[in-house]
């Protein structure tokens, strides 16, 4: 085994705050890059460019009703109480465009979602009319006023030609496909998901599909980052885990540097005489940023920089990892992505349960939400220490409890800060 030499550097660091933490990894975060994907794969990328409107939309004039196109001033003698009687000049169905003008007298059947007639600028409803053949011809009568423009919705409504229709980050969803879809953006710019290298440090490990032995866990931290690295807009790919040896850990690191955007493992930051990433950071190539916030769990997260790329060596602890990567991991995949919010948003909600836990670092405690009368709630989780990996499924958000010295009072006001798919119950 390859215990490390004595040395008292490792004890000696300096804490940063989380925001100055997150600023330092903020100043190495290059944009993304840019590739072409097919409508249909578009669902869950992030837009890489501002998309304007080629065309207004609705690009023509169209009818909102069943009905008949008519002209609003023929209908003015109802108010009297009269009946009106149109001639009708033509049948439209959606998706055909009358070469007929509707003049005054004239009427044109018209179908819902179809191009209005020259002159038309009304359309009463089918339900409102009544018909009459007289000669071959027929005529559609009307009783009742109608407002010009009633039942027409207006080229433009929805958008101006060239009206920003999406902007550069916005993450595509349902409704942004359809709106891809409408202007003809078959081919959708997107940025190419961040590459993100993941890979456990610890000789206690055994793969997931390995049977246990004492003394040694399953690696979850690896799988619960691929998770959590997904939901940030991120591609995970999954390298060996390692023993804890500072020759394999810098060689794995290297490789993985060379060959993917952003590298993020867990364990084997804190102290311990095994803790070769905290010796790792402190070698001559490789830029430290930070290897002690002062916050609960994750004081010891480590960010570095190594060939402009950012090395993320997270806790072994999975509730230190897990909050070190939607800290520091998941905004800097976004800020690549453009994403116009990076960092997890903070809401506020009242504290569902007496919180007696003192702090002289800021404290991030998973908590469940919900609604008690009317009002939201964060429960912190029963046990949230930082090597409680049992809970941090049932967390919706991270309730952020500043230094204290006496607690938190259950109904006091708190921020929260959302996890994605976080929900209310
Ligand atoms: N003397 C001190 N000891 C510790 C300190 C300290 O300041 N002084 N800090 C404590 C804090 S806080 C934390 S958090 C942990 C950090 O530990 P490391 O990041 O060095 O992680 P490891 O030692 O490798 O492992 C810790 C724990 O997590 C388990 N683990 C590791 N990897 C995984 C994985 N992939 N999947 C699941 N679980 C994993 C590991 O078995 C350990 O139980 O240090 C405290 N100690
Ligand atoms: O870094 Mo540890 O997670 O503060 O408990
Ligand atoms: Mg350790």
């Amino acid at each position: 085994m390859n215990q490390t030499p004595l040395n008292t550097e490792k004890f000696q660091r300096k804490a940063v705050k989380v925001e100055e933490a997150q600023s330092r990894i903020a100043s190495y975060v290059h944009q993304g890059e840019r590739e072409d994907v097919g409508l249909e794969q578009a669902h869950g990328r992030y837009l890489a460019m501002d998309l304007t409107a080629p065309h207004p939309y609705p690009r023509f004039r169209r009818s909102g009703m069943d009905g008949y196109a008519i002209l609003a001033s023929d209908t003015e003698v109802c108010s009297t109480g009269q009946e009106i009687w149109l001639r009708v000049i033509d049948e439209i169905p959606c998706g055909t465009v009358s070469d007929k003008r509707v003049e005054t007298g004239m009427a044109a059947r018209i179908m819902t979602g179809a191009q209005l007639p020259e002159e038309a600028d009304t359309v009463v409803m089918l339900e409102a009319t009544q018909l009459r053949e007289e000669n071959g011809q027929v005529y559609v009568g009307l009783k009742k006023r109608m407002e010009v423009g009633k039942n027409v919705t207006q080229i433009g409504h929805e958008i101006k030609e060239g009206q920003l229709l999406l902007s550069k980050g916005t993450y595509i969803g349902a409704g942004h496909v359809s709106v891809l879809a409408t202007f003809g953006v078959h081919r959708v710019p997107v940025y190419r998901k961040p590459r993100v290298a993941v890979f456990s440090t610890g000789s206690e490990l055994l793969a997931v599909d390995e049977p246990l032995q004492p003394g040694k866990i399953r690696n979850s931290n690896t799988y619960m980052l691929a998770s959590q690295i997904k939901e940030a807009g991120g591609e995970p790919f999954i390298l060996q885990a390692i023993h804890d040896d500072l020759n394999l850990a810098r060689a794995s690191v290297r490789e993985a540097i060379a060959a993917y955007d952003i590298v993020v493992t867990s364990g084997g930051v804190s102290v311990g005489d095994y803790d070769i990433m905290g010796d790792l950071v402190r070698q001559e190539d490789v830029n430290m940023l930070f290897n002690k916030v002062t916050m609960r769990p994750g004081s010891v997260t480590t960010a570095a920089v190594i060939d402009g790329k950012l090395l993320f060596a997270l806790s072994g602890n999975p509730g230190a990892c897990f909050v070190g990567c939607e800290l520091f991991v998941r905004p800097t995949i976004q800020m690549m992505l453009s994403s116009a919010h990076p960092y997890l948003q903070t809401w506020t909600a009242k504290l569902g349960a007496d919180y007696t836990k003192v702090n002289n670092y800021t404290r991030f405690v998973r908590s469940s939400l919900e609604i008690r009368g009317g009002q939201v709630y964060a429960i912190p989780a029963r046990a949230d220490e930082s090597s409680v990996m049992v809970t941090i499924k049932d967390s919706d958000c991270l309730i952020v409890i500043p230094p204290t010295t006496e607690g938190l009072r259950e109904g006091e006001e708190v921020n929260v800060l959302m996890l994605q798919g976080g929900q209310v119950t």
